[in-house]
């Protein structure tokens, strides 16, 4: 994250209530904050003066159009607008995305078999999309997914890779990978998918022994954010240069941006993506989607 970029964003606040409810609480908020600032601007001290600021930076936010709509507080951006997802808009979002039926079906099936807690943990529909759609654009034959679960991710790679296409899918837990198993014959791909149970870092680290290095153009990572450093040591040298390596939760339900969150996977990711910033030997693009994917392609 650009610290440098801060978004002040009230509406926001009132993301997962109706746009209705929302739009009520703006104004009586807003009336509240008025009152607040005319009793106390008669007051010409200091604080009075950092009160009109906030107060006009909250009306002149709270007073976009929409509760969509986040606008940038620095100005060096220019009052940049930027989208800020909430449900209407998701909805919206989900009805433009085309998921193939076996990727509906798998993902029903583990919302069923495994319960919605689980499920939640696959990558969203347009998450799974764009994955597919850097495939493609790379021209990839050669990949690796970090952390499978029950497939959904992999799957929607698997399908967009040629015949010849080879996909790496690591996962050490054997019951969500024999699911995984079962809708990668089901879709077609089972040839295209090599299953490695067990430790990720491990089998990334006998693929090296093994000569591969160099030899991946896609690799994808959605396992124990506390590891993802190492991933990300091992995966720069499996893929080849121009290769990508995406990773997925960089932030982190937003947890990342607030420094009142400290618990170790919080600062695992922060500190992942502070290092990602740094790093030279990649490009690196954070694109704000599902919970934050971020783009590394190696130099
Ligand atoms: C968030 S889920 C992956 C979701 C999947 N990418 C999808 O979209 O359906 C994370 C998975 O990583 C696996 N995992 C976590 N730590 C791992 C490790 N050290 N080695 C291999 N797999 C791991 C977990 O068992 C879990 O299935």
């Amino acid at each position: 994250m650009a610290s440098s970029l801060s978004v002040i964003n009230p509406c926001s606040l009132f993301a997962y209530q109706p746009a209705v409810t929302a739009a009520a609480v703006f104004v009586r908020r807003d009336e509240l904050s008025r009152r607040k600032f005319h009793s106390l601007s008669s007051r010409a001290d200091s604080r009075t003066c950092k009160l009109r600021y906030r107060f006009n930076r909250l009306i002149r936010n709270c007073s976009s159009a929409s509760p969509e709509v986040v606008v940038v507080d620095d100005k060096k951006y220019g009052n940049k607008h930027v989208i800020s997802i909430t449900p209407r808009l998701y909805n919206y979002i989900l009805t433009n995305v085309r998921v193939p039926q076996i990727l509906q079906q798998l993902q029903e099936e583990t919302a069923n078999m495994i319960g919605s807690v689980i499920s939640e943990h696959s990558v969203s529909p347009e998450q799974a999309q764009l994955l597919a759609m850097l495939v493609q654009i790379l021209g990839a034959e050669r990949c690796i997914e970090v952390g499978v679960l029950t497939g959904y991710s992999s799957l929607a790679v698997a399908l967009v890779l040629p015949d010849s296409g080879y996909l790496v899918a690591c996962e050490r837990d054997a019951t969500s990978l024999e699911i995984a198993k079962k809708y990668y014959e089901l879709g077609g791909v089972l040839h295209k998918v090599t299953l490695k149970h067990g430790l990720a870092a491990d089998t990334l680290k006998s693929m090296i022994l093994k000569g591969e290095a160099g030899s991946y153009d896609f690799a994808f990572v959605d396992a124990d954010k506390e590891t993802y450093q190492e991933y990300y040591e091992l995966l720069l040298q499996l893929v080849r240069v121009g290769g990508v390596i995406v990773f997925d939760d960089v932030l982190w339900d937003g947890k990342v941006a607030d420094p009142m969150v400290n618990d170790a996977k919080t600062i695992s990711i922060r500190n992942f993506n502070k290092n990602l910033m740094e790093d030279k030997r990649v490009s690196t693009s954070m694109v704000p989607i599902g919970t934050g994917l971020t783009i590394c392609r190696k130099k």
